[in-house]
């Protein structure tokens, strides 16, 4: 499977990497930087003899390079530097995504396309308008990241194995998204019966806080080793047809009342995109979140005036 990464920076590097150690698929990594993508693919490559993989990578700077892709990654675009929310970003990198939609338009409009330029949400709907892709071949990266850092909080907290600790966490990758304490478990036990009610809170604020506090270590620019860990999740479910249960931002058309945009939920990942959108058995609360959280990306969507 031909497989290309559209930004050869921090996350787009790192995503290369994990595909090709992963035997995934050969890959274009592509950046308008000149040399970037082919020095950091050859960097690669000189690393198969001893990490072990056989796939491939190489590095270009020629859009038509993206031709016979059957997935196409979009990490194209500036990352956030601290006090910034994912929001400030939009004016920027919706000039990006939407001239890296073009040329996908142009070379490989059948491949599938996974988004992952901030604000990831609004920036999908973008990408999905302009590309003409059908909506369950196009996905954004949010809910697995924001869940492995949710996981890792809890593992900590109990001092349990990451393996053990499931959860999920819906609605936009941004400030208000949805952490969901009861449907989080320890190897099936929910974590409402192992740890107190202020404990969970403070793990579902540093949840919703832990891209900020990254760039705020960082300084300039922001996560990319638990962001690209989870783009290769969502590739390998399709690539092997694994039919994961992953939280995505995926097309809306009235699941949990949510209606014509791009939001976070449940979806089913295997070999022709988002196979079904799960639907869980929210609580008022939850699903008032759920919706106030979709209807801020509504109208940051809005402000864009894409159509479609
Ligand atoms: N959705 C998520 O969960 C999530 C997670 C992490 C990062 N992000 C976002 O991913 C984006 C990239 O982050 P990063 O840390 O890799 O940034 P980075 O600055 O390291 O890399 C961005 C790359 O994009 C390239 N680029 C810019 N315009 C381009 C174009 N028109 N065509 C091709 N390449 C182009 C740049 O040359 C650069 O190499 C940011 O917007 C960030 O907010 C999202
Ligand atoms: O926080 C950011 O700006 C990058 C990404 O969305 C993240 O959650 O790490």
């Amino acid at each position: 499977m031909k497989i290309a990464v559209i930004g050869a920076g921090f996350v787009g590097a790192t995503t290369a990497q994990r595909l090709v150690e992963r035997n995934l698929g050969d890959l274009v990594l592509y950046d308008i930087v000149e040399g970037l993508p082919q020095g950091k693919a050859l960097d690669m490559m000189e690393s198969a003899p001893i990490w072990g993989f056989e796939s491939r990578v190489v590095g270009s700077n020629d859009p038509k390079d993206l031709s016979g892709s059957e997935i196409i990654i979009i990490t194209s675009g500036i990352a956030r530097q601290p006090g910034m929310s994912r929001d400030d970003l939009l004016e920027r990198n919706a000039g990006i995504v939407a001239s890296v939609a073009d040329q996908i338009r142009q070379h490989a409009s059948q491949a599938m396309v996974i988004v992952v330029t901030n604000p990831v949400d609004v920036l999908t709907h973008l990408a999905a308008v302009k590309i003409g892709t059908r909506k369950e071949r196009i996905f954004g990266l949010g809910g697995i990241l924001d869940a492995g850092r949710f996981r890792h909080f809890i593992a900590s907290e109990l001092g349990v194995a990451h393996a053990d600790v499931d959860a999920m966490v819906l609605g936009g990758h941004g400030d208000d998204m949805v952490p969901l304490p009861r449907f989080a478990t320890v190897n099936g036990v929910s974590i409402e019966t192992l740890l107190p009610a202020e404990t969970i809170q403070k793990l579902v604020a540093r949840t919703r806080e832990g891209g900020a506090e990254i760039v705020r270590y960082l300084k300039k620019g922001s996560a990319y080793y638990a962001p690209s860990a989870a783009i290769a999740q969502m590739v390998e479910s399709v690539v092997r047809d694994q039919k994961r249960l992953l939280p995505c931002s995926v097309w809306c058309s009235g699941q949990y009342g949510i209606t014509g945009q791009f939001v976070g939920l449940p979806v089913i990942l295997g070999r022709s995109g988002v196979e079904r959108i799960v639907e869980l058995p929210l609580n008022a609360a939850e699903l008032k979140e759920l919706q106030r959280s979709s209807a801020h990306v509504a109208a940051t969507t809005a402000k864009l005036q894409i159509g479609g």
